[in-house]
């Protein structure tokens, strides 16, 4: 025992020397080393190094074909498998420059990225590497980003310590574009206008306005409001707060629950019509925020319980974003565009007003492709002339085309159609038939009324 413990300390002092050589050594060979070294930590100050994060993912994704030890993970089951390159050392070429990179975790288990490179390249790594770097990592993290689908907890449960203002799930909604019933040239005036406002960050910088862009969907139920914003998101990877204003209080509420919202989102509200009494009571309303914009502040607790106004969120939205440089999309959706106030939806609050109409004919054809693989058929020409004539949503005609069950083909499916077109038209006339009759009624009866 006692043997062991002098070899014990022996063992401990030498290791001691060795690292104290090991220390010194590293100071005299640093003295006259050519390399210089920049650490990245995970955390500064305690607050997340978000330059950690993005050579993190641009390390990750660099040439995953060359390396021998990878990572594989999949954040989206939309999307692929994602490979990461898993070594401690990974070396970089840039502009002929070779840079070493590599990770360190200290015994809180905190990392630390060491970057290494000769000091005759110290002007290009510093002024441009760097940035190329966490750049190149942060538009991957884009690429990558898990989209989420947020709705707004109540309000009155904010206070318990669990619920915060927003909950989340994953949003995987299979909607895009291509498959969307529209006009296509409408449909290609949105796109761009879309990819416009995501590719323009340099554009608003100039003309010195806020990035955030609304846009207004209306149209009967049925027509694609919902499966456009979805198409939106899948379009430029944003994540969904789906607002229920319902759930709110007043505009102080609005304005916690907007700023806790991330960069690069579409926030929706649904059904605008309904969840805000744009018509009745909007005196009361009015003069609650006219006060408010005047005071800057809140007044007394009657007016906490006012309501949360449009053209307070409109403000708000405007405000607030106009601060920070972030990517905001607001899309509102209604049934009854006429219901609106008009001053609240006027142009340049919604940037674009994009109607979703009953399908037309050029719509059915893209619903035939996407559910019956169909370009033509001969019972084409009839759909044709009965759509034109007949209010049906796309949301019916889809219907009709999906294949209920294994037996029933694309003839039965187009004829299933037809049927439902006919009897939809008949349905129709007579509404139209009977609000003639209605109105000749009246005419009669005035007329009587007149001997
Ligand atoms: N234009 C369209 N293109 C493709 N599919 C559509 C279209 N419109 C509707 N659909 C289909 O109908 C379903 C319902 O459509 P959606 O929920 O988008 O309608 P909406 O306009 O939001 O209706 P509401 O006004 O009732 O909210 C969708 O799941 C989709 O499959
Ligand atoms: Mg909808």
């Amino acid at each position: 025992n006692h043997l062991n413990i002098a070899i014990k300390e022996f063992l401990i002092s030498t290791i001691q020397q060795l690292s104290f050589f090991q220390k010194f050594s590293d100071r005299f060979i640093n003295f006259f080393s050519p390399y210089v070294e920049i650490n990245f930590s995970q955390y500064e100050d305690y607050q997340f190094n978000h330059a950690f994060s993005a050579i993190e993912t641009y390390l990750g994704a660099k040439e995953t074909d060359k390396a021998k030890h990878l990572r594989a993970s999949q954040v989206r089951e939309s999307k692929g498998l994602v490979l990461k390159r898993d070594e401690a050392k990974v070396r970089d070429e840039y502009e002929g420059v070779n840079i070493w990179w590599e990770i360190e975790t200290d015994s809180n288990g905190y990392r630390t990225f060491k970057l290494t490179f000769h000091r005759r390249s110290r002007d290009i790594v510093t002024d441009s590497y760097i940035q190329y770097v966490v750049e190149e990592g942060k538009s991957i993290e884009a690429k990558n980003k898990k989209m989420k689908l947020f709705t707004n907890n109540p309000s009155s449960q904010w206070e318990s310590s669990k619920a915060s203002l927003w909950r989340y799930i994953d949003f995987e909604h299979p909607a895009n574009f291509e498959t969307l019933a529209m006009d296509p040239k409408k449909k290609e005036e949105i796109l761009s206008d879309l990819v416009a406002f995501s590719n323009g960050k340099d554009y608003y910088k100039k003309i010195g306005k806020a990035r955030k862009r609304g846009y207004l969907l209306y149209g009967p139920p049925g027509t694609g409001k919902s499966t456009m914003i979805a198409a939106m998101a899948n379009l430029l990877n944003y994540s969904i707060y789906d607002l229920e204003l319902t759930a709110i209080q007043n505009n102080s509420e609005l304005r916690k629950l907007l700023t806790a919202t991330s960069n690069k989102s579409i926030i929706v509200i649904e059904d605008i019509d309904c969840s805000l009494d744009v018509t009745g009571n909007r005196k009361k309303k009015e003069s609650y925020w006219t006060r408010l914009t005047k005071d800057g502040q809140q007044g007394d607790e009657e007016d906490k319980s006012s309501f949360v106004t449009l053209s307070g969120l409109l403000n708000f939205i405007d405000g607030i974003w106009s601060a920070c440089g972030q990517e905001r999309i607001i899309v509102f959706t209604t049934n009854h565009l006429a219901k609106l106030d008009p001053a609240l939806i006027r142009r340049g609050r919604m940037d674009m007003h994009i109607e979703l109409s009953y399908c037309t004919f050029e719509a059915f054809k893209i619903l035939a492709k996407n559910y019956l693989d169909l370009d033509s058929h001969p019972l084409f020409e009839k759909i044709e002339s009965l759509i034109k004539e007949t209010k049906i949503a796309p949301a019916d005609v889809a219907e009709k085309l999906m294949k209920k069950n294994r037996e029933i083909d694309a003839d039965g499916s187009l004829k299933d159609l037809i049927q439902a077109l006919e009897r939809r038209k008949k349905i129709q006339r007579d509404q139209v038939d009977e609000h003639k009759d209605r109105k000749s009624y009246k005419q009669l009866k005035a007329f009587r009324m007149l001997f």
